[in-house]
């Protein structure tokens, strides 16, 4: 029964993975239009020093915009903005320390960027980690559930105030979070959340992503009922060759590097419908969507389920340390 459990998981996940594939294989990266200068609206990427984040720091940089790139490596942030900066765009860029994976971390993140008075207007929610062994975070979660789905949910949470301040009904504040594929196989197992019972590291992972789309539905639900200038989109940006696939085993590492040379998007194709749900102008006033290669598309089953959306929050909320107020978020 342990068996199937842990194995059941790794088989949904890859052949989730063969899917995305073969449309990969089958269709063109989505391509980016160009967009109108966006100068002073604020955007915060986390995870942006490298991968899609990089990219989605470097483009909406190139709008104008000032982006904040929060990380949990200062060598790597400092390195990705000084990149950034040669390319003398109109916008600013700079790093912000956060780790993820600290709820402590996220609260001082939040306290320093609200200290620099600053609007927001952007809040993209990119970090994550793949496939890691078992692993706990700070707090004493599960890593994956940890980084990719709480601290996200808390990082937001806590920067609802300010979006809101910052967006208006011609020009709504955006936050886009990225999910993945992982997501179609994900189970919300909400009596065992941090995977005490049986871990699965490609459960844990498919679990965190499913998560996510939950919790923007359920976001954006919340946003409407309260008439807030403020959009929730979830991204699924496809299979990409970045640094997410380090902690594969080498068998599956030796089989990646040809596939993902052959079939993988690049960083930057990976990273433009984060882009395009973060800066187009025909995503104005529209959230609750999944988009995948730049179009709104059905994310599974079980993330349209109203009950577990909402037993879910209710939950992070125990687990970060937040009041759940039904819907009053203000
Ligand atoms: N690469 C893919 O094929 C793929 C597919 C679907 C979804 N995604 C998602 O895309 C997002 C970006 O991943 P990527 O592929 O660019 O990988 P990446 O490894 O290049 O980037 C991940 C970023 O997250 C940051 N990060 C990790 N742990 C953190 C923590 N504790 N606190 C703060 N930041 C932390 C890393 O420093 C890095 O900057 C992730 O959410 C990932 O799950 C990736």
């Amino acid at each position: 029964m342990r068996l199937l459990a842990f194995i059941l998981p790794v088989i949904r996940l890859y052949l989730v993975g063969v899917k995305v594939l073969l449309y990969q294989l089958l269709n063109k990266s989505f391509s980016l239009p160009v967009f109108p200068k966006q100068n002073g609206r604020v955007a915060i990427v986390t995870g942006g020093a490298k991968g899609m984040g990089y990219e989605t720091a470097r483009h909406l940089m190139s709008l104008g915009m000032h982006v904040v790139i929060a990380g949990n490596s200062e060598e790597e942030g400092v390195a990705a903005v000084k990149k950034i900066q040669k390319e003398k765009n109109e916008g600013k860029v700079e790093f912000l320390y956060i780790n993820l994976a600290s709820l402590k971390s996220i609260r001082q993140f939040v306290q320093k960027f609200k200290d620099r008075g600053l609007p927001l207007h952007v809040l993209v929610n990119n970090a994550g980690v793949m496939l890691v062994p078992e692993k706990k975070t700070e707090d004493g979660f599960e890593l994956q559930f940890g980084v990719n789905y709480l601290g996200h949910f808390l990082l937001t949470n806590l920067l609802l105030d300010t979006l809101k301040k910052s967006g208006t009904a011609d020009s709504c504040a955006r936050i886009i979070t990225v999910s993945s594929a992982t997501h179609y196989g994900g189970i919300i197992t909400l009596d065992d959340l941090q995977g005490r019972l049986c871990y699965s590291s490609h459960g844990a992972y498919s679990q965190s992503k499913l998560a996510l789309v939950l919790f923007t539905y359920c976001l954006q639900q919340r946003l409407t009922a309260r008439g807030f200038p403020i959009t929730a989109n979830a991204v699924d940006p496809g299979m990409v060759n970045t640094d997410l696939y380090q902690n594969l085993c080498s068998p599956a590492q030796l089989v990646k590097r040809p596939v993902a040379w052959l079939l993988f998007r690049t960083p930057a194709q990976g990273a433009s419908t984060s882009i395009y749900g973060a800066a187009s102008p025909e995503m104005e006033g529209v959230g609750g969507c999944y988009l995948y290669n730049g179009r709104r598309t059905q994310s599974s089953e079980t993330s349209y389920d109203e009950d577990l959306q909402a037993e879910l929050w209710k939950e992070s909320c125990a687990l970060v340390g937040l009041q759940d107020e039904g819907h009053r978020i203000d």
